[in-house]
């Protein structure tokens, strides 16, 4: 269970040969009754871990795609309360790894150690917090340390070198590596700047590194996965999930974790 849980799930994929692959949904899109099945789907499509959002209503670093799910979201009433009950009512259902990604509000109207401990009853493995910096991260990590729950960190490519360095030795379960400069959202390409980036940060990391926002297909998946050990997708799985096209999602998460031969 927890970190130890989604540490080596990660690495036995990596050993495989498998680039690591983690699908981002909104808890709540669509309503809440759907979300064991969108996280079972997720299972067997092949994802190593699956990252879901507590919708909010101030999203700084989301995009477009994410706001509008978070909006549907909050529509339908959801709260952090009901994701964590909604999560523990199925967690001897799935296997997967779940990483809880919130902004900091929520979990300071919920109480910080009550959140960790209800993040554990109901089989969270990680946390991701964007608007908690490392500086004010004892706020929680020690509740999370108690209960066993990963504290994953995010680098941004804006950082300084010496940041980086920090955070990445920091990061439980993965580092997550912000590759682009803005918010979330889909795009096709990617900056020639990253693949340096995720090396550096490789080399300082002690956990894989998952590339994350602006992820859209199979080929940018495979080209990060050579220099990192693969992505996280948020707002094309979203947009996918919304239009009903799981078929689509299927054939991502299998077309992006095909086997990574290094030369
Ligand atoms: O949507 P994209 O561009 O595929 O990026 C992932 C992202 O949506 C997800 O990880 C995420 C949603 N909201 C966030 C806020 C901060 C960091 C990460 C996130």
């Amino acid at each position: 269970m927890g970190k130890a849980k989604l540490e080596n799930t990660l690495n036995q994929r990596k050993e495989s040969g498998q680039n690591l692959f983690v699908p981002y949904i909104m808890a709540g899109d669509g309503g809440l009754e759907n979300l064991e099945e969108r996280i079972s789907f997720l299972e067997e499509s092949g994802a190593s871990a699956v990252e879901l959002g507590i919708p909010f209503s101030d999203p700084v670093a989301d995009g477009p795609t994410i706001q509008e799910a978070g909006i549907r979201a909050l529509e339908k009433g959801t709260s952090l309360s009901m994701v964590l009950d909604e999560l523990a009512s199925f967690r001897k259902e799935r296997n997967i790894p779940v990483i809880l990604m919130t902004y900091f509000n929520p979990i300071l109207i919920y109480g910080p150690e009550r959140f960790a401990l209800a993040c554990k009853q109901a089989g969270v493995d990680g946390v991701i917090i964007p608007d908690l910096p490392l500086e004010e991260q004892y706020i929680v990590s020690g509740y999370l340390k108690e209960n066993d729950i990963a504290f994953i960190q995010l680098a941004a490519m804006t950082s300084p070198d010496e940041r980086l360095a920090e955070l990445a030795r920091r990061s439980e379960g993965f580092l997550y590596a912000v590759s682009v400069i803005g918010t979330t959202g889909a795009r096709t390409s990617h900056n020639e700047k990253v693949q340096g980036f995720l090396e550096m940060l490789k080399s300082h990391s002690n956990v894989p590194v998952l590339a994350g926002f602006g992820v859209s297909n199979a080929n940018q998946a495979i080209e990060l996965s050579k220099s990192g050990d693969g992505v996280i997708v948020g707002s094309k799985i979203v947009d996918l999930l919304h239009q009903g096209d799981t078929e689509a999602i299927r054939q991502l998460i299998q077309d992006s974790t095909q086997t990574n031969v290094k030369v």
